[in-house]
């Protein structure tokens, strides 16, 4: 196993505290940046395994509040059979509503939809048709917001099985026709490698090549950029380091790959650190720390979004996400689901500003 030896590299900015890190990627800007992008997978993933349901209308709210945050990407629902994921029932509704009345928002914003074979893209795409919607394009200043899907695979035969009723390869082979669906209508498709870092069934030993391989897999059908998750939360800074070399030694660029810890063992944040000083510069979290997986029981949700961009302001980096708003919307969503708030820095920020308006 690797020896995980913080470096403690971010007490100045990352460009010049890395500098043969920096000549090494000098071809990738984006890596020697100090903007980290933030995924907020709260609407679809964090809700999915939230046990009391929530209205249309409040998911609309919660969507529409966090696009007035800063955030560029919110993964928005999943196309999956409800029977499968009764939480997500009423995707169709939100797309067809960002779709016709997009929020209003500073930025361009892309909304994501999770879909698991290509009956879920068909109906999308159906959506998308009889609303006479595009895709729309990043960077293009026509359009406020773009839509985009992702898609999974699992690095356990177990967990694919329990997930997606179908084996490793089984699932690989669903990818190829909805790229190709995704491709043709000029759709950004996101990838996700489930239970990364441990597997509910099979254990924390999951071997990082094979992590590597399916991840070069989906990156070579077409997929635009590849989440490496760790469903479970049984990541240690060790292992992930260990898994991001195995990525790497595979030939996978970090400006290919995403971020996604669940945050059960608290070690979420540890794990974050080991991403960023590899050079990884994308991260995925969830308002409020919501949700977990419905086939991985035990599992909490993502590391909070709060959490998240704190520890990256701290250490010199910027996200763009506005801080406060987001505690807000973590406390709210919080009482609207009637379960606590599991975002620290949430709850501190709220004191924070609470104290200073009763003394100013
Ligand atoms: C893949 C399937 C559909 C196979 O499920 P299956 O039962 O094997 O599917 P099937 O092809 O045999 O079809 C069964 C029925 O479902 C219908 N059906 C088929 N597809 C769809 C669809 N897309 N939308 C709506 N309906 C659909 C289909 O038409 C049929 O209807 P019937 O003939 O019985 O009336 C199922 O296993 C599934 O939906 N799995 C997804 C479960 C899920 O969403 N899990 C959570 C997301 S993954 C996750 O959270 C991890 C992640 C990404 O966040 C990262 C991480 O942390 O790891």
């Amino acid at each position: 196993m690797q020896t995980f030896k913080p470096r403690l590299l971010f007490r100045c900015p990352l460009q010049t505290a890395r500098p043969r890190a920096a000549r090494h990627f000098a071809t990738e800007a984006r890596l020697t940046a100090d903007h980290v992008r933030i995924v907020e997978v709260g609407p679809r993933d964090g809700l999915q395994n939230e046990k009391k349901s929530i209205s249309l209308e409040t998911k609309l709210e919660l969507i529409s509040k966090l696009a007035k945050t800063g955030l560029t990407t919110i993964e928005a629902g999943s196309f999956v059979p409800a029977k499968w994921v009764p939480q997500m029932a009423s995707t169709s509704e939100i797309l067809q509503h960002l779709i016709k009345k997009p929020p209003h928002s500073d930025n361009q914003i892309a909304y994501n939809y999770l879909v698991p074979n290509i009956k879920g893209l068909e109906d999308l795409v159906k959506i998308m048709d009889a609303e006479g919607a595009t895709a729309g394009s990043k960077g293009d200043p026509e359009f406020s917001t773009t839509t985009e899907i992702s898609l999974f695979a699992a690095a356990t035969e177990a967990f694919s099985k329990a997930n997606t009723n179908c084996t490793i390869a089984e699932s690989l082979e669903r990818v190829r026709p909805i790229v190709a669906l995704a491709k043709e209508k000029h759709i950004r498709v996101r990838g996700y490698v489930s239970v990364a870092l441990g597997c509910p069934y099979e254990g924390p030993n999951v071997a990082p090549s094979k992590v590597a391989d399916i991840t070069a897999t989906l990156l070579e059908m077409g997929a635009d950029e590849v989440s490496v998750a760790d469903t479970t939360g049984m990541g240690t800074a060790p292992r992930t380091l260990e898994l991001l070399k195995a990525l790497s030694a595979a030939g996978i660029a970090n400006s290919d790959l995403a971020l996604h810890f669940h945050d059960t063992y608290g070690q979420a944040l540890v794990n974050t650190v080991v991403g960023l000083e590899h050079g990884v510069r994308i991260f995925d979290s969830s308002v409020g720390g919501l949700g977990g997986c419905p086939y991985s029981k035990g599992a909490t949700g993502n590391v909070a979004t709060e959490d998240l961009v704190h520890t990256l302001h701290s250490l010199g980096m910027h996200t763009g996400i506005d801080l406060e708003e987001m505690s807000r919307i973590g406390s709210w969503i919080s009482d609207q689901l009637g379960r606590a708030n599991d975002s620290r820095v949430g709850k501190a920020t709220l004191a924070r500003i609470a104290r200073e308006k009763s003394c100013p």
